[in-house]
């Protein structure tokens, strides 16, 4: 253990570490592709001499990137990304692993932003952030940190929503690798690993059949789809509500359907937002809701389910069971909400299935190495993942599933790049 880790981390107790351990080995064993990375990262020590500060959801396949990035040579201190996802038998293990960690399950909000902020203290000169927490704080309070940073690289939609925004205004101050928009992100992390996630977390939490019930899922893009489909699998009646003509045609074809929310709100039995907008159900919808609805969020942070508006119609909050709280409606009726409307596959699960994190954190692995090698002609910019990466990342995945694919013959390529050939 390396005592500057141990002697600066701030996490609930050391005393998890083996428990913790346990986990980051587990799921090691199923992340190929980013064991691939590692082992290149040893020998090529990308980020000797290099300070890199992580905000992700800080559960096992984080703390085995935090591993892989220090591997590759730099001195890694990591947060959480959610007050409600971190591990703290995971944050044990990975502090034992020299890796300086600021982070507890459920801080209050307050010091939640103190522990971003610890982390962005150790002078980092590149970032991995999740919904822009880091970027953010860099770009207001802690302008001071700015000059050291040489760029980074962010997971989700939102937080990439929100560069482009900086970028736009001219506030962005370096460079910042779209990692979500990468074809190995969100076509399996969003889609599948959204899709399964979210029903381990709902299931576990409830412990109710899904079988038969009115499931409304809110937002038909790459995580609804994923939300949806799994939905169906498990014998749901599924409503989509959309904003996006082009989306909610989508969802009609895929055979769903699709409604506003005030009427969907009458007859669902769950609901899961996955918009990354805020107050997608709020006061009007639950005034017609059916009891015991079941609420949920996988989307970005906890607005996307007004509280506030629910709380008001309310006579009592309580937690009957683990992670869902009910509302007692001032009528009688009442309204669950899980995990306090955080997301629900981190909040109240294990997040994604590692065989999906082993494609998203191949590709933050690359991107990292990517944007420090070319930060000075990228310059303060939001760009994508290079093409020629998200391919390595679909082969390397390809071939530890021992799948073959065809290569394209001289005659094939062509007779593709003609247009007098028939
Ligand atoms: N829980 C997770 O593990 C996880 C994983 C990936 C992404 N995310 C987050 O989930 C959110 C969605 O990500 P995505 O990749 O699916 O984004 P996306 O842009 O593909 O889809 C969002 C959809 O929501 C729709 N929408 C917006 N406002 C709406 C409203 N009021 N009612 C109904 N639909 C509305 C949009 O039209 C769009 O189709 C983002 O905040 C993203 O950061 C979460
Ligand atoms: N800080 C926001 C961010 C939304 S996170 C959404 C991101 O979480 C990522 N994610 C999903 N499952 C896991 C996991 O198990 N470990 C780490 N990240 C995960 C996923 O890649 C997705 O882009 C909030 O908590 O409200």
């Amino acid at each position: 253990m390396s005592a500057a880790a141990k002697s600066e981390s701030v996490i609930r107790d050391i005393g998890l570490a083996p428990e913790g351990r346990l986990k980051i080995e587990w799921v090691q064993a199923h992340m190929p592709v980013l064991n691939r990375i590692r082992e290149k990262f040893e020998k090529e020590q990308p980020f000797k001499g290099l300070k890199v500060a992580i905000s992700l959801h800080l559960e096992a396949k984080t703390a085995y990137l935090a591993k892989v990035v220090k591997a590759g040579g730099a001195e890694v201190a990591i947060t959480g990304s959610n007050p409600l996802s971190t591990q703290d038998d995971v944050c044990a293990a990975l502090v034992e692993d020299g890796i300086t960690v600021f982070a507890k399950y459920n801080p209050d909000p307050q010091e939640y932003k103190e522990l971003l902020i610890k982390t962005l203290e150790t002078k980092p000169d590149l970032i991995i952030d999740d919904g822009g927490d880091l970027v953010t704080i860099l770009h207001s309070e802690r302008r001071d940190l700015l000059p050291n940073i040489r760029g980074g690289a962010e997971e989700t939609t939102t937080g990439i929503l929100r560069l482009k925004a900086m970028e736009k205004e001219g506030s962005l101050q370096f460079p910042m690798v779209a990692v979500n928009d990468a074809f190995c992100k969100y076509l399996f992390d969003n889609r599948y690993g959204t899709g399964q996630s979210v029903w381990d977390g709902i299931n576990r939490t409830t412990n109710l059949v899904v079988a038969g019930k009115t499931v409304v899922v809110v937002g038909y893009g790459w995580c609804g789809k994923g939300v949806a489909m799994r939905a169906k699998g498990l014998g749901a009646n599924v409503i989509v509500t959309e904003v996006d003509a082009i989306k909610a045609v989508e969802a009609y074809m895929d055979g769903f359907r699709v409604m506003p929310m005030m009427e969907a709100a009458k007859i669902g039995d769950y609901f899961v937002t996955v918009t990354g907008n805020r107050d997608v159900i709020r006061g009007e919808h639950y005034k017609v809701m059916k009891d015991g609805a079941i609420l949920s969020n996988a989307g970005h942070f906890d607005v996307e389910v007004n509280k506030p508006e629910l709380a008001a119609l309310s006579s009592e909050v309580r937690t009957v069971r683990r992670n869902i709280e009910e509302y007692r409606l001032k009528d009688g009726r009442s309204i669950y909400v899980l995990a306090e409307g955080r997301l629900v596959n981190l909040a109240a699960g294990d997040g994604h299935p590692a065989e999906i994190m082993d494609m998203t954190f191949a590709l933050q692995a690359m991107s990292l190495q990517y944007v420090n090698e070319r930060y000075k002609e990228i310059g303060s910019k939001v760009v994508n993942v290079p093409y020629e990466l998200d391919e390595q990342v679909a082969r390397l995945k390809l071939e530890s599933l021992g799948i073959g694919i065809d290569t394209l013959t001289d005659e094939q390529k062509a007779y593709l790049d003609s247009w007098t050939e028939h």
